[in-house]
């Protein structure tokens, strides 16, 4: 039998855990079972749940007492996409009381209708040229109400500083001022100027949005308007639209995943989803070939096990698609580069806003400092000593910290 698996963790000081697990596992599938006569239990054999773990942690105070239950649930029971994997494991249970979904296991069956991120890790430094380091990737700032000039203006700053690559902020809709084509042929134009005095590649992540039957359209007007990439508000619009948009192969450029929305699901411990299956697993599994997520140091922050635990999803080796880059994000600055290399390793994007933009010496300067800083981190050598030679890096470290 072909299943796919949901692990649970649910607290609670006097359950018992086991006949939980077994109401869950017949519940979520065949509906009753000790009740059904013989020959209804023959046929409805291959759709009853299977419960495959129960690990209870006693050695707690009440409070804390809980179980970590894995279910697996046939694959005849579902179609193979996303909505159909979530209602089925989480739809009515996620309103029962303190539960949460903390890992899924996806049999070969299911996995074989995801083909993943069309680009990965490995497809991004290559249409960078960029094998060797983190990469760095910058934001706009302010943009709602600037005119196709300013934007221009602001993007052309954050190229000459060096980024990698340059995204919207997840906040900037269709609008008057800076329509999608519009806004993409002036950047794609000033990455072109840029790149004569950087010598570098650019990818600009433009953010798609709009009504969903409008999404696809609105991508190809952006790739003919020259998009190399798109920023896509994952969690508002649903995994199945992702899935959607990376698996058309019109839509030949990679897409970054935005966590919007993604703290009314992963913070409590007692409810929703863990940000590894959130921001990693399904992330992945729909096809994002970067994936944002609150990092552990920055202004809105997430726990480092659970930062890490988002890593180790995107690049797992247990998928058989290509690997999601991970982009630990929000109040990052130079002095935060060696911690992230520290914890991600090479394969990681350094994001950064208003650490860019907020640099006193200016937005280039500030795209130089963060590149300054890989530079000192990749090489082991300290900040402070790099600094000597680098005045951006250390106005950075001055206003901002770092060692
Ligand atoms: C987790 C997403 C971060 C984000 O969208 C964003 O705009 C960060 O900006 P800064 O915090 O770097 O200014
Ligand atoms: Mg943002």
């Amino acid at each position: 039998m072909s299943y796919c698996t949901a692990t649970y963790r649910l607290h609670d000081p006097k359950a018992d855990f086991h006949k939980k697990a077994e109401s869950i596992a017949v519940g979520l599938t065949v509906g009753s079972w000790t009740e059904l006569p013989q020959a209804k239990r023959t046929a409805m054999q291959k759709h009853l749940g299977q419960v495959l773990h129960v690990d209870v942690h006693e050695d707690l105070s009440d409070a804390d007492r809980y179980a970590d239950i894995t279910i697996a649930y046939p694959d005849v029971n579902f179609s193979r996409d996303i909505p159909a994997l979530l209602v089925t494991v989480f739809g009515k249970i996620s309103m029962d009381g303190r539960i949460k979904l903390i890992k899924l296991g996806f049999s070969e069956s299911f996995q074989s209708a995801f083909p993943g991120p069309k680009f990965g890790i490995e497809g991004i430094r290559q249409q960078l040229d960029v094998h060797n380091r983190p990469l760095l990737m910058s934001i706009f700032k302010s943009v709602i109400g600037l005119n196709l000039d300013e934007l221009r203006e602001q993007f052309t700053l954050q190229a000459l500083g060096g980024v990698d690559l340059i995204k919207d902020d997840e906040i900037l809709f269709e609008n008057e001022l800076t329509p999608i084509e519009k806004r993409v042929e002036i950047c794609a134009r000033a990455a072109e100027e840029a790149s004569k005095e950087t010598g570098k590649k650019l990818l600009y992540a433009t953010n798609l949005t709009g009504r969903t039957s409008d999404l696809k359209q609105q991508a190809l007007r952006a790739i003919d308007a020259g998009a190399n990439a798109l920023l896509f508000n994952v969690l508002s619009y649903g995994y199945d639209v992702l899935h959607e948009l990376s698996s058309d192969p019109e839509i030949t450029v990679p897409i970054a995943a935005h966590p919007a929305l993604a703290g009314a699901m992963y913070p409590s411990p007692h409810y929703g989803i863990s940000a590894s299956v959130l921001l990693g697993q399904l992330m992945r599994l729909a096809g994002a070939d970067l994936v944002l997520f609150p990092s552990p140091y920055g202004s809105v922050t997430m726990p480092r096990d659970e930062n890490l635990a988002i890593r180790d999803e995107l690049i797992s080796s247990d998928l058989s698609i290509k690997t999601s880059m991970p982009v630990p994000s929000a109040g990052i600055h130079p002095g935060l580069v060696p911690v992230i290399l520290q914890d991600f390793g090479m394969d990681v994007v350094v994001n950064a806003g208003g650490g860019i933009h907020g640099h006193p010496m200016g937005t280039a300067a500030g795209g130089r400092a963060f590149l300054q800083a890989i530079d000192a981190a990749t090489h082991n050598i300290p900040l402070s000593d790099y600094a000597h030679s680098f005045p951006e890096l250390q106005t950075a470290l001055n206003i901002w910290g770092g060692k």
